[in-house]
């Protein structure tokens, strides 16, 4: 992280909050942090766009703090996030940072209990950090004894800003915004790693009442990569139908076989599948991803975080923002259409100065992808050279093939994709479909 001597105190984050930082090990402010912060307490309203793990949570977290706590009453700020688990994340930072302080904060998230939320609310907690289709559903059900504090909330933040500012997320989003104080009584700051036009856009709408302008900071521009300098990138040719046993061959090479790694994929099937296969090939695995319950998401990502299974096979539910320091290898399985998708995924790794690898694996019909991406982070990807012994992946494809039939009879016995069809049915095709 930056060296430079600036403490938080200096910038101006109260001492109860510095202290907490400190306890964290969190003693010198980041680039983000430091440009943001001191503009985001005088008041200004702030877009920041910095690389993926290099703390943008605390840029905007630490200054609400630090206003919250000279008058420790009331809704004071609200935090929307895509999903839940990175939701359920920043609550817990939140949590963590005020506990000195008596800190109340409501997590209002998707497929957890409406009324123990609609509870909770009524509690008056100080942050409500929130995924906006829940708190939608709140606004648009519940009482003024519920949401009525809405109103009054000082500070708004988009985290991920590029993707809530997408068709999406818009009309929850718009219900959401709508119930909060107008812009000039609130502050209002946009957080992403990947700035689009939308976020930018943003930039140029005039404040009203002479109020402080809007403070826009990239680090980006400073040297036009997108990606932290501690990652490394390579890519892999590989035929479609042995992706499943090069996967299996690198999980289990020696530079991999202690490693802790996220394999993102483009569907739910291809998630399910692999997370059997790999199951039955004896790997500790565990899977994140739109189709299961969200007591097994929860149950799921506390396995990963507690090294308890070391491979995470995730959709892109699992791309955004989640910290997990000890993650050291990326597989892009699936390479997305999106080249910001890959920016998010290979972030899960190289977070806070470390190392990591990110490693796509790219089939014939990828190539323009791979040209996409690497035009995208100005950045040439190199051939993965460490697993290429063919005799040893024929070898692996016999036992790896007959690991994906079983898991596949399995999946049709038990009707995986039935909830699918039963859920699409239930959301009217709204929402976050991975
Ligand atoms: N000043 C700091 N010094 C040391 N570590 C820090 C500092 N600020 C944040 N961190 C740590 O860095 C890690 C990454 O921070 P954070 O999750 O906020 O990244 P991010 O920029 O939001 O990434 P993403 O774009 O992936 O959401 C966290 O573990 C956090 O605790």
């Amino acid at each position: 992280m930056n060296s430079s001597l600036d403490s938080f105190k200096r910038i101006g984050i109260s001492k109860w909050l510095v202290e907490s930082l400190n306890a964290m090990r969190i003693d010198t402010p980041t680039d983000i942090q430091r440009a943001c912060i001191p503009e985001i307490l005088k008041g200004r309203d702030c877009i920041g766009g910095a690389k993926t793990g290099s703390g943008k949570t605390i840029a905007f977290a630490a200054p609400m703090l630090t206003k919250w706590s000279e008058d420790p009453s009331g809704m004071f700020g609200i935090v929307l996030t895509p999903t839940r688990e990175l939701a359920m994340q920043i609550a817990e930072q939140f949590t963590a940072l005020g506990s000195s302080m008596n800190i109340r904060v409501a997590l209002v998230v998707g497929g957890e209990s409406i009324v123990d939320q609609a509870i909770t609310l009524q509690k008056k907690p100080h942050f409500i950090i929130a995924t906006p289709g829940r708190l939608a559903h709140h606004i648009m059900n519940s009482g003024e004894d519920t949401v009525g504090g809405l109103s009054r909330v000082k500070f708004l933040v988009l985290d991920e800003a590029d993707i809530l500012l997408t068709n999406t997320f818009s009309s929850d989003l718009t219900t959401c915004i709508r119930r909060l104080p107008p812009k000039d009584k609130r502050q209002t700051l946009l957080f992403t790693a990947t700035v689009t036009d939308q976020v930018q856009k943003l930039q140029i709408a005039p404040k009203p009442n002479g109020k402080p302008s809007l403070f826009s900071y990239q680090v980006e521009s400073l040297d036009n990569v997108a990606i932290p300098s501690t990652l490394s990138i390579a890519y892999l040719l590989v035929p479609e139908h042995v992706k499943e046993a090069y996967l299996f061959q690198i999980l289990a090479s020696e530079k991999y076989l202690e490693s802790t790694a996220i394999v993102f994929v483009n569907r739910t099937a291809t998630a399910e599948i692999l997370r059997r296969t790999l199951k039955h090939l004896d790997i500790k695995v565990a899977s994140l991803h739109s189709q299961m319950a969200q007591q097994e998401r929860t149950n799921s990502l506390h396995r990963f975080r507690a090294n308890a299974a070391r491979v995470l096979i995730a959709t892109d539910v699992a791309s955004r923002g989640l910290d997990i320091p000890q993650v050291q290898l990326v597989v892009n399985y699936d390479i997305s259409a999106n080249p910001d998708t890959f920016i998010h995924r290979a972030g899960r790794t190289a977070r806070a100065g470390r190392h990591g690898d990110a490693l796509c694996f790219v089939t014939q019909r990828d190539i323009t992808r791979i040209e996409a991406i690497e035009s995208r982070i100005n950045t040439k990807m190199v051939e993965f050279t460490d697993v290429h012994d063919t005799a040893v992946i024929r070898k692996a494809l016999n036992k790896v093939t007959a690991a994906k039939r079983e898991s596949l009879m399995a999946m049709e016995k038990e009707g995986f994709g039935e909830r699918r069809k039963t859920q699409a049915r239930k959301k009217d095709g709204k929402g976050f479909r991975i």
